[in-house]
């Protein structure tokens, strides 16, 4: 089995067995060095305080999320190299498990020391149309002790800490996006990651998917 196949198999088994999937050092070494370099050249003003609307928002939104965000698009080739990846993913996640996934959309994440992101879900049962959720970090060098562990929750038990895991470079974290509670502890030190999502397709008469 090609390397990727191999990567996609185990992801589509851990997500069929457990729900969620944690793989270390799977993905192309030179799509996460592109990665890398984007991230190094985006200067801190291409990126921009996640979630921020109105004024009492913000201040709301500080109290859970600190992290600043830039959306990924198709005109930067490393951009479109991820995209294409999570495309492909996509298919064999469809095929494999019929997940129905119909879009993709992601955004390069921030934290800077002392930012985090308090325990929260990505999409809520019912209204949801975002399914899946991939994490990938970019964090060469990333030491025990310098904080901004993803911790997920145990979906029965919210309570309950399932797995701790380290942002380091070129983990990818999957996991049911109505499932798993999670959060980000605070960063001691520069944590960088490309969070997204997998979508059904929830166009309307009045409203073509996708929106952001
Ligand atoms: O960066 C992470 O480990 C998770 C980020 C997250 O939960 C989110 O952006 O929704
Ligand atoms: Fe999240």
């Amino acid at each position: 089995m090609p390397a990727t196949e191999t990567l996609f198999d185990s992801i589509a088994n851990a997500l069929y067995e457990q729900g969620y999937a944690i793989t270390t050092q799977a993905i192309p070494d030179a799509l996460t060095q592109a990665l890398y370099q984007r991230i190094q050249q985006l200067q801190d003003d291409d990126f921009r305080q996640a979630g921020t609307g109105r004024q009492q928002e913000h201040q709301l939104n500080s109290r859970i999320r600190r992290d600043k965000i830039r959306w990924l698009g198709n005109t930067d080739s490393s951009e479109k190299a991820w995209l294409d990846f999570m495309a492909e993913l996509q298919t064999y996640l469809n095929r494999r498990l019929f997940l129905g996934l119909f879009s993709y959309e992601c955004h390069f994440a921030y934290y800077q020391p002392g930012d985090f992101y308090r325990k929260h879900l990505d999409a809520f049962r019912g209204q949801a149309n975002r399914i899946l959720t991939t994490v990938l970090y970019l964090n060469p060098g990333w030491q025990p002790g310098d904080g901004g562990e993803l911790i997920i929750y145990n979906a029965e038990n919210q309570d309950d800490e399932l797995l701790r895991v380290a942002p380091t470079f070129g983990t990818l974290v999957t996991f049911l996006s109505e499932e798993f509670p999670h959060e980000v502890v605070p960063a001691l030190n520069d944590r960088y990651s490309i969070a997204g999502w997998f979508r059904l397709n929830s166009s309307n008469a009045n409203r073509a998917d996708p929106p952001r």
